[in-house]
């Protein structure tokens, strides 16, 4: 059962393809990552997927309803898009609470949602003395409030130090444990590859990647990390390992990187043991999700981040 599926979803704004063409299936339950570099149409998708902008073609559904009709599912919806407007005088508690009356909710979902975003103890205080990190999980409190089935958050971590961003990462995987489906959007893999089980990935308006992280991560590429044990044997051990037909790469930190998985450790020992070379260390090492991407699309993380940085200094120019 999927949770939200779409079929050459495309949306421009006057010359500019937003998104072009996007056709995918997601499922249930997990936390499922949306990311791509600034600009690539993760926000359009997202406000689509809300009722909050047509598409310019294609189609799409969300629990099984179509987007045309936002109004048979999104009371079952939760969504943090953009800042989440409080009103900074009163607090945390007030400002639920008075969400809580507009969408006739009982005044214990507040108590409910406060313990879930761990609010508690703080609940009374005037929202514009939080923290940017506090204000994130408030406002993960407001769109949990109906108690959704699906939760999408646009770039809950953004501008937030590196303890903020590690406390809204436990708290998605607490929800998705909960059995919830939540969608969580970013510009940086880093951010969020950790907590999330399904990856979105959109570059300039196009699917790059949708699937499962597992499937990912058994395309990385494996190493294995070798070092002699005395540092003047490594020009000799990268020599025998070439001539047996092994690639070898030096690494920065003087040892020998091979081309090679976990279960043919012993093959590299017997081959330095053959030139007379003891082995010192052997880690096996594999890559990492943005070193995939790099090797499927010519960039990663670096990248996403200097796009930001281009598109910020062409916002300055
Ligand atoms: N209302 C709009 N009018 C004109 N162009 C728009 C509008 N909304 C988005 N765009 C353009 O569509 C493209 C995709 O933007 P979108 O905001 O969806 O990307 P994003 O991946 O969410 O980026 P960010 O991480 O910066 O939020 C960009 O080129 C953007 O300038």
């Amino acid at each position: 059962m999927s949770v939200i599926k779409t079929a050459g979803l495309t949306r421009h704004f006057g010359e500019v393809t937003a998104l072009e063409g996007l056709t995918l299936e997601l499922p249930r339950a997990g936390v499922i990552g949306l990311v791509g570099p600034n600009g690539s149409g993760k926000s359009t998708l997202i406000r689509m997927l809300l009722g909050l902008i047509a598409p310019t073609s294609g189609t799409a559904e969300v629990l099984d309803e179509p987007i045309s009709a936002p109004g048979r599912y999104l009371d079952r919806v939760g969504a943090l898009v953009e800042n989440p407007a409080f009103v900074p005088g009163l607090s945390a508690r007030t400002n639920l609470m008075s969400l809580a009356r507009l969408r006739g909710l009982p005044a214990s979902r507040v108590e409910e949602v406060l313990q879930v975003v761990d609010l508690i103890g703080r609940d009374a205080e005037p929202v514009k003395r939080f923290s940017l990190g506090m204000k994130q999980r408030l406002g993960i409190a407001a769109a949990l409030l109906p108690d959704p089935e699906l939760l999408i958050l646009d770039e809950p971590t953004n501008g937030l130090d590196p303890s903020g961003i590690v406390e809204i990462r436990g708290l998605l995987a607490d929800l998705a444990r909960a059995g919830r489906t939540v969608i969580v959007s970013s510009h940086l893999l880093a951010e969020i590859e950790t907590v999330c089980d399904f990856l979105v990935v959109i570059r300039f308006g196009h699917l790059i990647y949708c699937g499962p992280v597992t499937d990912l991560l058994t395309r990385a590429r494996q190493r294995i990390e070798i070092a002699a044990e005395h540092a003047r044997d490594t020009a000799a051990l990268l020599a025998l390992l070439a001539a047996d037909g092994w690639q070898v790469e030096h690494t920065p930190e003087g040892r020998l990187s091979v081309a090679a998985d976990e279960h043919q450790g012993a093959d590299l020992n017997r081959c330095a043991a053959r030139g007379g070379i003891t082995l010192k260390s052997m880690t096996p090492v594999r890559g990492s999700l943005e070193e995939i991407f790099l090797e499927m699309t010519g960039t990663g993380d670096q990248d996403l981040t200097g796009a930001r940085a281009a598109a910020a200094e062409r916002k300055v120019s």
